[in-house]
């Protein structure tokens, strides 16, 4: 026998000896999905009876509200704690000034009605943002150069916001960008009876090229043509300016605050939950989704261990829920 050639407490340590049964594997497990960590975004269009497959979306349909109520139903018959609602809004409803945004009767405040009516426990999350109402796809209102005016744009998203929580959201979601929108949202719900509307600030929003499906789901892509939103969302490059987003809207007033998007961003929500150490969110946005559904359609990667997969790595990075496409499919799975 030669000279031993190992180096450190081999054998004493065996780091395999913990994986070598699943009871130990369950013992020291950190992380864990469940259910209650996810939100799950959903299309609604006008009409009745009316679904309409997202080509980029394999399996995600714009619903009419008649078949929201449903779903609505189901989702919370499997214990999904809440829906984050996205209107397709037609083009005669759109405009300059995206009047629409705060019509008590538009299409977004009749679906929160419905799903409330059809399942009351179920938590519903608005988007605050004008992107779907402006004729030009940004989410604000642009001066003759196109730039995205903010303070003008902040006015008509606190609008937005209370005619929101006064048609039943339980939470504004802020997805626009725009600075002092959470003071601003803050303000106008307490001066006007709603203390207890949250505000899940979409505080570090990437100025990213993985929204492109939803911009097909919601028929703003073609609106906004060429333009892009980096004149308002962040530059995928930096780091310490989520931190400074995500401060500046919790002080402002913000109950929960999200990285978007999700996957290529895991370190960022590492990031702010460790500094901030408040609820944190991620949303697994429509590009990821796509990708992933590809190589499921390809049979590249196995769909049930993937899509787990892939979720697990938000709580790992510290996320406390997650805006996911595959919302309704992984709570059938867990339900099993
Ligand atoms: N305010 C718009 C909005 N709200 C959510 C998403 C993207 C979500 C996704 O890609 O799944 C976007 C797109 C954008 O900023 O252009
Ligand atoms: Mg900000």
């Amino acid at each position: 026998m030669g000279k031993s050639l190992h180096r450190g407490p081999f054998p004493s340590t065996r780091m395999r000896r913990m994986r070598a049964s699943e009871f130990s594997r369950r013992l020291m497990r950190e992380n864990t999905l469940t259910v209650d960590d996810l939100i799950y975004p959903m299309f609604v269009h006008e009409g009745s009876n009316s679904r309409e497959a997202v080509g980029s979306m394999p399996g995600i349909e714009r619903l009419s509200l008649d078949l929201l109520a449903e779903e609505a139903k189901l989702l919370a018959k499997l214990g999904v704690p809440a829906i984050a609602l996205f209107p397709v809004v037609g083009d005669a409803r759109k405009s300059l000034l995206a009047e629409e945004a705060y019509n008590p009767d538009n299409l977004c405040h009749r679906a929160i009605k419905t799903i409330k009516d059809a399942a009351p426990e179920m938590g519903v999350i608005t988007d605050v943002a004008l992107d779907p109402y402006t004729t030009h796809g940004q989410d604000g209102i642009i001066d003759d150069s196109g730039y995205v005016l903010n303070d003008l744009t902040v006015e008509t998203l606190s609008r937005q916001a209370l005619a929101q929580a006064q048609a039943g959201a339980d939470v504004v979601a802020p997805s626009d960008m725009m600075d002092g929108r959470i003071g601003a949202v803050r303000e106008i719900l307490e001066d006007n009876g709603q203390p207890n509307t949250r505000i899940l600030a979409y505080s570090a929003k990437y100025a990213s090229s993985y929204y492109g499906p939803f911009r097909d789901a919601v028929g703003s892509a073609g609106n906004l043509g060429k333009g892009n939103k980096h004149s308002y969302q962040m530059d995928p490059a930096n780091s310490d300016e989520a931190l400074h987003e995500c401060a500046l809207d919790l002080e402002e007033g913000a109950d929960m605050i999200m990285v978007k998007p999700g996957m290529p961003y895991l370190d960022i929500i590492r990031r702010v939950k460790d500094e901030l150490a408040v609820p944190t969110y991620a949303y697994q946005v429509s590009g990821e989704y796509a990708m992933h559904c590809a190589a499921f359609q390809n049979g590249w990667l196995d769909r049930e261990s993937v899509m787990l997969e892939s979720l697990l790595a938000f709580k790992r990075a510290g996320a406390d829920g997650i805006l996911t496409y595959f919302a309704k499919d992984v709570a059938l799975l867990l339900n099993q």
